[in-house]
């Protein structure tokens, strides 16, 4: 069949793409370099895909010669430039120049480009650095594109034919057509760029050259070639330089032996020279890959480029590890670890489904697969990103044999190890780089904590806490600021409450008035992380918003202290006896506390119930599910009144004065001391972070007290009386009709706000009295 029989056909582009060539074109203009890159790393692809083709179907490779990319800057005489950048990779039929080209296929493309529609250009050029371009940024810097290709030769399809996309940058539409020239090409895709006026500085090739080595020059094993043109001063050629002379000469004679003699001695002296056109093609990438050369030679500038044109990333890596090693099983390799100066956005939407997708797997130079498959990582490294090269596996390893090989395992532990490596050396040499890991990896550590038990102490070791003695800790610094005695690890967590508000909580009063450390926990993960690691280097945690505090160094031993204890708690008896029926419906029990200096009284978790913070995670987690556990552990509190505080002998003073029941009641004291005491309870539950059970019931008590404070009569009613509204209107005015009337200029449904006038809207309303006259007024 001949291909140039077809007709052209004529396709939209799918909406999305329509949407996102206006916002690259729109907001990238100041990146348009990227182009480049971008198209020499689909090159690049393509010809990856042909690699790992004809690993089971040899045909593939038939159709052209080499595996190569090359480049074709051109200034036409007409002042216009182009662009060609050819590959003979896998190629792509008529199908698939159509889907692939036209359509977007990445997931949340729909919710990206809402997102970088709303939001200013430059914030869009970051967002579209996240997402990556491709193939569409050709229209930064073209007006017009052709894709010329042809697919791979297999089986199915031995003769394929050569036919070509082309669509202008402001057209919504794309032509496919059987390209006229026939098959040019053999094998492979052929990307001509029309310049835009404004874009002609691509077609020097000293330009190209400049942007190849910067981004490009290593992220392909394929050569990549320039083609250059230069003058050259050759001499001219014998026969040509005769016929040259031959004007000159009148006649051909005898003579000619002597004019021949006469001229070899001109040309040795001077030979006749003429300035040609020599067609070069210039080898870019040369060089070898920089995860091959040693890392002395190697500046930072290049690993931050090779990372950025790599993994497609517009930020520059936070810090990096290039090293070599042998596995262990026999297989050396080269490797470069990046850590990223930033965690996609995904992460901690679920950062235990994450899948490592960013370690390039290479055998001898040549890419095998970025795949490692569910387990290649724990779920806390998923975001690390790798390049390593093994020089002792087959080329043809498959992915499903890379699976059962050692080196897959070894390799997950030599990541890890490297990984933490990089990390812990920023603690160590760089403090404000350090700053920077925390903030971003901060939480990634404590996770890590938790899912990783083989690493562990490594990733606690990383992990800092801010405390009401200072904005960051280490646990092993907290541990050598321990005190004498200590044996726990104090701490209170909040989460999404402040360290600030955390410093003067009524659980820490005491330990800070003391000089204790207390790690202050404002996030929800630090609690998971506590509640897993339990005890770090043998010191346990205490939560200091629960039962079982101790300091370590009490004057009293265990046993004076509980008589201590014993003989406050007959002191205060008729106070605990007392508030333990006001409080039964919100704690357990009612004790003298050991850990109040002056707050009168808080309330605290039992051993066995829950901290106000996990009560929070558990009501987020447990939404509306009533489980007999979670109520249990609930009302596992307990009130805790601090013998020295004023108000609570103040208090038991007055229970005490209260005359006993068969001297008859004074039911009005009692009433406005339980009034008192509900006060207390649900004051203590605020201020140690749990809620009071009726907000509203809580505010009538407080008013009442205040009034009783003020001298103000208790049972004084509040005037309530308000105006009623006016009568049931029988025909509702359209609210728009009377923006008309108001506003003549007003469009129906155009806006939600009035328009802003001078004289303002003023609704009358006509009020009557009990006997139905209208009420006067001077102003509404
Ligand atoms: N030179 C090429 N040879 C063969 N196929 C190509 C070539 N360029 C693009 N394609 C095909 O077109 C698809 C879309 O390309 P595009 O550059 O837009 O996205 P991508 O390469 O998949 O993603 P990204 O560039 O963001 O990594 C590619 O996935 C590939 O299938």
């Amino acid at each position: 069949q001949d291909a140039t029989d077809v007709p052209k056909q004529k396709h939209d582009y799918q909406s999305d793409v329509a949407r996102l060539r206006k916002i690259v074109i729109n907001s990238l203009y100041s990146h348009r370099d990227i182009f480049l890159r971008e198209l020499i790393s689909n090159a690049n692809d393509a010809l990856e895909k042909l690699r790992l083709t004809s690993l089971t179907e040899k045909e593939v490779l038939s159709g052209a010669e080499e595996m190569n990319i090359t480049i074709k800057a051109l200034k036409d005489d007409d002042g216009t430039g182009r662009i060609i950048i050819t590959d003979t990779g896998i190629g792509m039929n008529p199908e698939e120049l159509t889907t692939n080209l036209g359509t977007l296929a990445r997931s949340g493309t729909s919710e990206f480009l809402a997102r970088a529609e709303s939001t200013d250009t430059t914030g869009a050029g970051n967002l579209i650095g996240a997402f990556g371009l491709g193939f569409y940024s050709s229209f930064l810097v073209a007006d017009r594109v052709y894709v010329a290709s042809v697919a791979a030769k297999s089986s199915k399809n031995p003769s394929p034919a050569q036919y070509v996309f082309e669509s202008g940058a402001d057209e919504s539409s794309f032509e496919i057509y059987a390209d006229p020239r026939g098959n040019t090409l053999g094998r492979g895709t052929e990307i001509t760029l029309v310049l835009k006026p404004d874009a002609l500085e691509y077609t020097d090739p000293q330009r190209i050259t400049e942007l190849v080595d910067k981004h490009s020059s290593f992220s392909s094993v394929f050569p990549i070639y320039l083609y250059t043109q230069r003058a050259e001063y050759v001499p001219v050629e014998e026969d040509e330089a005769e016929k040259k002379d031959e004007d000159d000469a009148e006649e051909v004679d005898e003579d000619e032996a002597t004019v021949e003699d006469a001229e070899d001695e001109t040309k040795s002296q001077e030979p006749k020279m003429k300035e040609v056109t020599v067609d070069e093609w210039i080898h870019m990438n040369s060089q070898p890959p920089i995860w091959m050369r040693d890392p002395k030679t190697v500046s930072d500038e290049e690993y931050e480029n090779f990372y950025q044109a790599t993994f497609k990333d517009y930020e520059k890596p936070l810090a990096w590890h290039h090293f070599s090693g042998d596995s262990g099983s026999g297989v050396s390799f080269k490797a470069i670890i990046y850590v990223p100066s930033h965690l996609d956005e995904s992460y901690w939407q679920n950062p235990l489904l994450t899948n490592s997708r960013d370690i390039r797997l290479m055998v001898k130079r040549v890419f095998i697969t970025s795949d490692l498959g569910e387990d290649a990582l724990p779920k806390w490294a998923s975001w690390v990103k790798v390049v390593v090269d093994a020089e002792d596996l087959p080329l043809n390893v498959s992915r499903e044999m890379l699976q059962s090989t050692r080196f897959l395992k070894q390799l997950r532990s030599i990541i890890l190890k490297h990984l933490l490596q990089v990390l812990t050396r920023t603690v160590e040499e760089d403090p404000e780089k350090w700053t920077q890991v925390q903030s971003v990896y901060g939480n990634v550590f404590k996770l890590g904590a938790v899912e990783d038990v083989k690493n562990r102490d490594k990733l606690v070791a990383l992990t800092r806490f801010s405390t009401n003695q200072r904005n960051s800790t280490s646990l092993d610094e907290y541990l050598e600021n321990k005190k004498k005695g200590q044996k726990q690890i104090f701490y209170l967590a909040d989460m999404g409450s402040t360290t600030d508000h955390l410093a003067k909580s009524v659980f820490i009063e005491k330990l800070h008035a003391r000089g204790y450390e207390v790690l202050l926990l404002t996030d929800p993960l630090d609690e998971i992380f506590v509640q897993n690691l339990r005890v770090w280097k043998r010191v346990s945690f205490q939560d200091v918003a629960k039962a079982g505090l101790r300091f370590g160094d009490e004057d009293m031993s265990p046993e004076e202290e509980k008589e201590e204890q014993k003989a406050l708690t007959e002191e205060f008896k008729p106070l605990l006896d007392w508030l333990k029926k006001e409080a039964k419906d919100v704690v357990r029990d009612v004790v003298i506390s050991n850990r109040l200096v002056t707050s009168s009284c808080a309330v605290v978790a039992d051993m066995m119930g829950y901290t106000a913070n996990i009560e929070k995670m558990m009501s987020s987690s447990h939404s509306g599910v009533r489980n007999p556990m979670h109520e249990f552990a609930k009302k596992q509190k307990i009130m805790e009144i601090n013998p020295r505080s004023p108000t609570i002998q103040g208090l038991l003073r007055r229970v005490e004065q209260l005359p006993p029941e068969e001297e008859g009641q004074d039911l009005e004291a009692e009433e406005e001391l339980r009034e008192v005491a509900s006060v207390l309870i649900d004051g203590a539950l605020v201020r140690s972070g749990f809620s009071v059970p009726d907000s509203n019931e809580f505010f009538v008590r407080v008013d009442r007290i205040l009034r009783r404070s003020l001298g103000v009569s208790e049972t004084a009613p509040t005037d309530t009386t308000v105006k009623p509204a006016p009568p049931v209107d029988p025909e509702p005015i359209e609210v728009e009709d009377l923006f008309q009337a108001e506003w003549p200029d007003y469009i129906p449904g155009s806006l939600r706000q009035p328009p802003q006038h001078e004289e303002q809207l003023v609704w009358e309303v006509e009020e009557i009295d009990d006997e139905g006259n209208p009420v006067k007024h001077d102003e509404l």
